[in-house]
């Protein structure tokens, strides 16, 4: 707790045009004002599709993000967010960054396809690169910019077995799971597919997404005890054999317009099931991401990512939640 303030004084002090890692915004302001002095800590207001996303680049400081500061930041005007990127030095040789996900709950989550989008974004604006490699607690993650200006993330190989997932019991066959939910007066969801693409998904099969209300069901299916490490929710709709349709409740999130992981963990499932092909369009509410899982198993999802605004994060932000 106190650690967290004293890191924040020693951080408070530096001088904009010091800082190497700073974002371009940043750098203009500091040669217009050689005097300027830190006052907040810089972020980037993004988002993939939709899927609401900060970007808090901590490569150059001393300040540690807990679930607490997390959920203040979450709170601070113009920095609302589904998910927050936190960015430290790389540790892993051959990495450029590595990330901290945390959802708007205070919770870590393993993957994030819409906020490495957006991170790789920042990245590829600080120099002439083409290709990325960012640490995250599901492994390494290649990220290349395509011709378009969208970004090629390798979300690396899913996995299926139930312990993987995780589940609380043993699941030989995980296309289909035995779970079902709903009361007598809605339809009701059962036998999901589930998949881990780093962090967990269930996905149930439908004919409309927009026959079921998600936003009741998805507390429920998230918490439930067959998921010991929640789960986020898609409803899938399978459009066409190389195009479905979604809508997700995100583990620690609740309903957001886009999930990365959730559109890679559909693809999958749907191949697996014989229901599409290995390329396939997947459309969210908030916009498009193409998936292509390839024949040495690594997927490869391709979707846009876009910056909204620069803010800063007043340094209270830290103290408060170091005195909580
Ligand atoms: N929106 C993300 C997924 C974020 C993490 C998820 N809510 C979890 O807790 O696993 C994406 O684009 O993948």
């Amino acid at each position: 707790m106190k650690r967290l303030f004293r890191q924040h004084l020693r951080f408070a002090p530096k001088i904009r045009h010091e800082c190497s890692n700073v974002q371009p915004f940043f750098r203009q302001r500091a040669q217009s004002n050689e005097r300027q002095v830190v006052t907040g800590i810089p972020f980037a207001k993004m988002n993939g599709i939709g899927n609401e996303i900060v970007v808090l680049d901590l490569r150059d400081s001393d300040l540690k993000v807990s679930p607490e500061a997390a959920r203040a930041i979450a709170a601070t005007p113009g920095a609302h967010f589904d998910q927050l990127m936190v960015l430290y030095p790389a540790r892993t040789p051959g990495s450029d960054a590595a990330m901290t996900i945390f959802n708007i709950d205070g919770s870590e989550s393993e993957a994030c396809g819409n906020g490495t989008r957006c991170v790789a974004m920042r990245l590829f604006e600080e120099g002439a690169k083409d290709r990325l490699v960012l640490e995250t607690r599901a492994g390494l993650l290649p990220v290349r910019k395509t011709d378009d200006g969208q970004f090629t993330v390798g979300m690396g190989k899913p996995k299926f077995g139930w312990q993987d997932i995780p589940l609380a019991e043993p699941f030989h066959d995980t296309r289909y799971i035995e779970l079902q939910i709903g009361p007598i007066d809605a339809p009701i969801l059962h036998s999901p597919s589930v998949a881990n693409i780093g962090n967990p998904h269930a996905i149930f099969w439908v004919d409309d997404v927009e026959a079921y209300d998600l936003a009741r069901f998805g507390p429920l299916l998230e918490n439930h005890p067959i998921f010991p490490e929640r789960a986020n929710i898609s409803l899938a709709q399978v459009l066409s054999p190389d195009h479905i349709r979604v809508k997700v409740w995100e583990r620690g999130a609740g309903l957001t317009k886009a999930c990365g992981s959730a559109a890679c963990a559909v693809a999958v499932s749907a191949a697996r099931t014989k229901r599409t092909g290995r390329k396939v369009l997947v459309s969210l509410p908030g916009g498009d991401l193409f998936i292509e899982w390839r024949d040495d198993d690594q997927i490869l999802m391709t979707g846009p990512a876009e910056l909204e605004h620069i803010g800063e994060l007043p340094a209270e932000t830290f103290e408060d939640t170091a005195a909580a």
